[in-house]
């Protein structure tokens, strides 16, 4: 299947955050937020700026064991969320679906957000900004670097020629 890359801006980034949180409204009150690190950090901090959450907790979940699909593992467990009960999750996306569902399973009260989905996960979220295919990659700013491109002339020279 071919892959296919999604390049998100920070500017991109901080638009969808915002616009996460601004569907979020109608949802408040939240005791708290807890991000699903490391993805979800940037979002939940742009989020908690908007919603004027200073309550935030982290939740680590690793499932890519080098390329390979693992099972997940808790590495740090979101101990002042307990099950979740007025607490808003954030992630940047869900993919397979298998770190959110873990994620619900440790926090089965808690309300799951995040700024992109692809169709294999999107069914566990309860609230995400953009769909993006299953085939595509999401480039996230802090995955990406500008670049210096040569340019097709390489020198004046052959520019005259
Ligand atoms: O739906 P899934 O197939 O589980 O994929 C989605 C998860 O994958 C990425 O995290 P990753 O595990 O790469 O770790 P990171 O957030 O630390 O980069 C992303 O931030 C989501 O948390
Ligand atoms: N950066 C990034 N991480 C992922 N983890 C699972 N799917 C993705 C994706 O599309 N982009
Ligand atoms: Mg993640």
């Amino acid at each position: 299947m071919a892959v296919h890359y999604a390049t998100v801006t920070w500017e991109q980034l901080h638009r969808d955050a915002r616009a996460l949180a601004a569907a979020l409204v109608p949802k408040m009150p939240f005791k708290g937020i807890v991000a699903v690190t490391r993805g979800g950090l940037i979002p939940a901090a742009i989020a908690a700026r908007e919603l004027g959450c200073r309550l935030i907790e982290t939740i680590s979940v690793v499932t890519y064991d080098e390329e390979e699909m693992g099972q997940p593992q808790i590495i740090k467990a979101p101990e002042a969320a307990g099950d979740g009960e007025g607490f808003l999750i954030i992630d940047d996306l869900v993919d397979s679906g298998v770190t959110a569902r873990f994620v619900r399973e440790c926090l089965p009260k808690a309300y799951f957000a995040c700024l992109y989905a692809k169709p294999a996960g999107k069914a566990l979220t309860d609230l995400f900004i953009t769909e993006v295919p299953q085939d595509t990659w999401v480039l996230f700013p802090w995955d990406t670097a500008p670049l210096f491109v040569p340019p097709l002339v390489s020198n004046k020279k052959e520019c005259a020629e």
